[in-house]
């Protein structure tokens, strides 16, 4: 963060209304006694002549005291306050202390700045962490993070939910054969199309860990998922990443449970997830490379178990 002087060229210094106002003070003061030399009163009269405009005088400072220094301090602190205290969603400074043009508003505004910074720097941070490093997908994190959105928009909205659950055959061959560089390269090429297959901004893909991949579709009719589940197992074989040590195929390829709750069912995740692996298994078992869905049995509205 850049820090910009104190001293802005249009600044009007709280050191310059000081010296204004002691200079005021001195010529009225000046300015009365003299006035009172020609009057010839009783000392007790010219006493109160001349205390009267230094009371006025005090006052004045005072109340520019409270105005100028003390009522935007509290002010700041208070903001400070709300900061500390984690309120600073809607964070904005007053433009009643951020627009003046002496020390109070300088700081004011290196506060907001700082309070910027600091905000986009939480930003980066959370983004990060939600982040796989290897693929620039979402992790487990960022799921968590983004069904607490979108499960109770779709308990409001009635509509369906799909997961599918997909897991690369036979990669511990593939990284034994070809080094774990190569694992790691086939890995981000898959992330591309999950990334290109699932464009809406509804759609949720991630990497739950090594290589089992998860994505979640909102208001997509179970027909379409497991369309959509099988165009994306076409096009990653499609690739053509050559995998000689694998006995199913001659290139890299994966298997793709699915899982889509009927509209008007409360979806839980973690048994569509435990029905999506079941049906990964199985996809597994029956010799790799295909995509199979299961269907939910459900009860009162709410979801059982996979048939
Ligand atoms: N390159 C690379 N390999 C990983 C990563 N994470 C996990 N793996 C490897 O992925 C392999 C997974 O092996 P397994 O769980 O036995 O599964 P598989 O060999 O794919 O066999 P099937 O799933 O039954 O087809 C292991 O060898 C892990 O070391 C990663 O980030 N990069």
């Amino acid at each position: 963060m850049s820090i910009i002087p104190m001293q802005g060229k249009h600044t009007v210094s709280l050191k310059r209304r000081c010296a204004v106002q002691v200079l005021m003070a001195a010529v009225v003061t000046v300015g009365v006694g003299c006035w009172i030399g020609t009057m010839r009163w009783p000392w007790y009269l010219e006493a109160g002549a001349l205390l009267a405009p230094l009371c006025l005088q005090v006052s004045l400072a005072l109340m520019g005291l409270e105005r100028h220094l003390l009522r935007p301090m509290r002010s700041l602190s208070e903001h400070a306050r709300r900061l500390h205290e984690g309120d600073n969603s809607h964070f904005m400074m007053t433009t009643y202390l951020t627009e003046r043009q002496d020390e109070v508003g300088e700081l004011a505004r290196q506060f907001q700045h700082l309070v910027e910074d600091l905000k986009n720097h939480n930003a980066q941070l959370l983004e990060q962490s939600l982040i796989d490093p290897l693929t620039g997908l979402g992790n487990r994190r960022m799921l968590e993070y983004r069904l607490d959105v979108a499960l109770p928009l779709t308990r409001r909205l009635d509509c369906t939910v799909s997961v599918m659950m997909m897991d690369v055959d036979h990669f511990k061959l593939y990284n034994d054969h070809y080094g774990h560089p190569a694992g790691d390269q086939c890995l981000v090429q898959i992330a591309g199309v999950l990334r290109d297959t699932f464009r809406r901004e509804t759609d949720i893909a991630v990497r739950l860990g090594g290589e089992e991949f998860l994505v979640l579709l909102i208001d997509t009719p179970s027909d379409e998922a497991l369309r959509l589940a099988d165009a994306m197992r076409g096009m990653i074989q499609a690739m053509g990443i050559p995998h000689e040590r694998s006995p199913s195929a001659e290139v890299v390829t994966v298997s793709v449970g699915v899982v889509t709750s009927p509209p008007g069912v409360s979806a839980d995740i973690d048994r569509m997830v435990a029905c999506a692996d079941e049906a990964l298994y199985a996809c597994k078992a029956s010799g790799r490379n295909t995509t199979l869905a299961r269907t939910l049995k459900v009860q009162e509205a709410s979801l059982v178990a996979c048939d």
